[in-house]
């Protein structure tokens, strides 16, 4: 499980691990593991070029402290001070070891590696304009760009990127991942995150995490694995009310979903033709209502008065639920409905759920999801190059599988179908989500070929890939 800690904690991690104490430790320790980083990535530090870009505060401090390291080992380094009141005990650290001060940009032009220590924890609002200056003039050479901690200019606490920020190539953090470098739009300004280690005292005065990201083995031991005696009832039944006369391909997606990610059974309730074509495409679903352990509603439903009493009467049986698309739409209008919910709106779905607008949805995706959670006491699923889970009381996990591949028509109906089966297999609301948008962008990368995620080795997927590469996704779990 990867973990990030909010400011407030990490502060606290900083007073319990000796901040401030003479000779700066603290602060040594972060530089020398973002000097050995940049050392790294520059294949050799002799005769290479450096240039520092310098806040105020105790990010620009490790910025010249790694750069005096760096000086060290040969680098020709330059500070660019954005303040007249730079780190004293770093500033003097360079000097010594034969870096230089300045504030002409032109050293910048032919710079190997920019180091960004303009602003880190202790960020307000986006980057002041001097500083987007020299960020954006270091972002149009070929310069490698290391930020500190943070990239300047992304709230480490949310993710926000309120104004102008530093779009970095790796991010050295230290002690903890911050949220914002798992929350998009931050998340897409981070690049690599390298973690450096700060020590027992630090970690043990972190407290509980604002912010999971599950991994491989975390979905392993939470899936449900079928034993000698599970029926197809124990591995969970699931009903799909979705599709419509207009929208048949959501049906069929849905319940490929479901039975892919492997529900015992699945039941699908909808009018004849999306009927005709499930039956057509999975003869294993079964067609009418009956016993379920938990539901998939609003794919393709419609928003006109059927969808509306489909809905309702899929919810009133109180079991657990997941409602889709239209299924959402719908339910912005509805007073508190049923049993343990997930939604899974995109932003343009959560914007209507809460009566916001979509782009404040998007610049404050954390924010929203957390609203929207308390205010329809679900969990809910905000769909986004980074998935944002959040339940009522308070948890958030993002999810960071997917790739900007599965932008696709289909995709969410997958989804839906995904989460449906794990909910139905027993997981409770929250870790089937999580588990479930894991599961689907693994099944994106798998079936795209986008290893890392950034979609630039990939190709495009459609949403019946999906289906093929969830099982495979399943199996290299296990
Ligand atoms: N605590 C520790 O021991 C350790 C801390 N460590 C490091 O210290 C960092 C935290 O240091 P910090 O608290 O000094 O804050 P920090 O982020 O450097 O800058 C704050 C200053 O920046 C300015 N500023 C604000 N907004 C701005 C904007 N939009 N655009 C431009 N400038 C802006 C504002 O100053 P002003 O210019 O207003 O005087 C403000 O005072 C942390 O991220 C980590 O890197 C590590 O060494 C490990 C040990
Ligand atoms: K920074």
């Amino acid at each position: 499980m990867r973990q990030a800690h909010g400011v407030g904690a990490v502060r606290a991690g900083d007073a319990a691990a000796g901040a401030g104490l003479p000779g700066d430790p603290l602060m040594l320790r972060a530089a020398h593991g973002l000097a050995r980083t940049c050392a790294l990535l520059l294949d050799g530090t002799y005769g290479s070029r450096v240039v520092l870009l310098v806040g105020s505060g105790g990010n620009g401090g490790d910025a010249l402290h790694a750069g005096a390291a760096l000086a060290l080992r040969g680098a020709r380094v330059d500070a660019l001070l954005l303040t007249d009141r730079p780190h004293a005990g770093g500033l003097a650290a360079l000097r010594a070891a034969g870096g230089r001060a300045g504030s002409d940009a032109a050293v910048l032009d032919d710079a190997d590696l920019v180091i960004d220590g303009i602003v880190g924890i202790g960020g307000r609002g986006g980057l002041r304009e001097d500083a987007a200056r020299l960020v954006a003039h270091a972002e149009a050479t070929a310069a490698t760009l290391v930020a500190v901690d943070v990239p300047s200019g992304v709230d480490a606490g949310t993710g926000e990127v309120p104004g102008a920020a530093v779009h970095a190539d790796v991010t050295v953090t230290f002690g903890a991942l911050k949220p914002g470098l798992l929350v998009d739009p931050g998340a897409g300004c981070a690049g690599v995150v390298e973690l450096v280690d700060l020590g027992p005292a630090f970690d043990a005065a972190l407290g509980a995490p604002e912010v999971e990201a599950l991994e491989a083995a975390d979905v392993a031991a939470l899936l449900p694995a079928p034993t000698a005696e599970s029926d197809k009832y124990r591995r969970g039944v699931v009903g799909v009310a979705a599709g419509s006369d207009a929208y048949t391909g959501a049906a069929v997606l849905a319940v490929g979903g479901a039975l892919r990610a492997g529900a015992g059974m699945v039941r699908y309730s909808g009018p004849d033709l999306p009927t005709a074509l499930v039956r057509r495409r999975w003869p294993e679903a079964v067609v009418g209502e009956g016993r379920v352990q938990a539901h998939v509603v609003g794919p393709g439903l419609g928003t006109d008065d059927a969808g509306l009493v489909r809905l309702r009467r899929v919810l009133g049986d109180g079991l657990p639920a997941v409602v889709d698309a239209d299924g959402l739409t719908l339910l912005a209008g509805e007073p508190p409905l049923g049993g343990p919910l997930v939604l899974t709106p995109h932003a343009g779905e959560a914007a209507r759920l809460l009566g916001a607008d979509r782009a404040d949805v998007e610049a404050r995706r954390l924010e929203h999801a957390q609203r929207a959670a308390r205010a329809y006491d679900a969990v809910v699923l905000l769909k986004g190059s980074t998935t944002v889970v959040a339940a009522p009381d308070g948890r958030v996990r993002v999810n960071a599988t997917g790739t900007p591949w599965l932008a696709t028509a289909g995709s969410g109906d997958v989804l839906s179908g995904v989460v449906g089966a794990l909910l139905g297999g027993g997981l409770d609301p929250f870790d089937a989500a999580s588990a479930g948008a894991w599961l689907h962008g693994a099944a994106g990368r798998l079936a795209s070929g986008d290893e890392d995620g950034t979609g630039l080795a990939g190709g495009p997927v459609v949403a019946e890939d999906l289906l093929d590469a969830l099982p495979r996704v399943r199996r290299d779990l296990a």
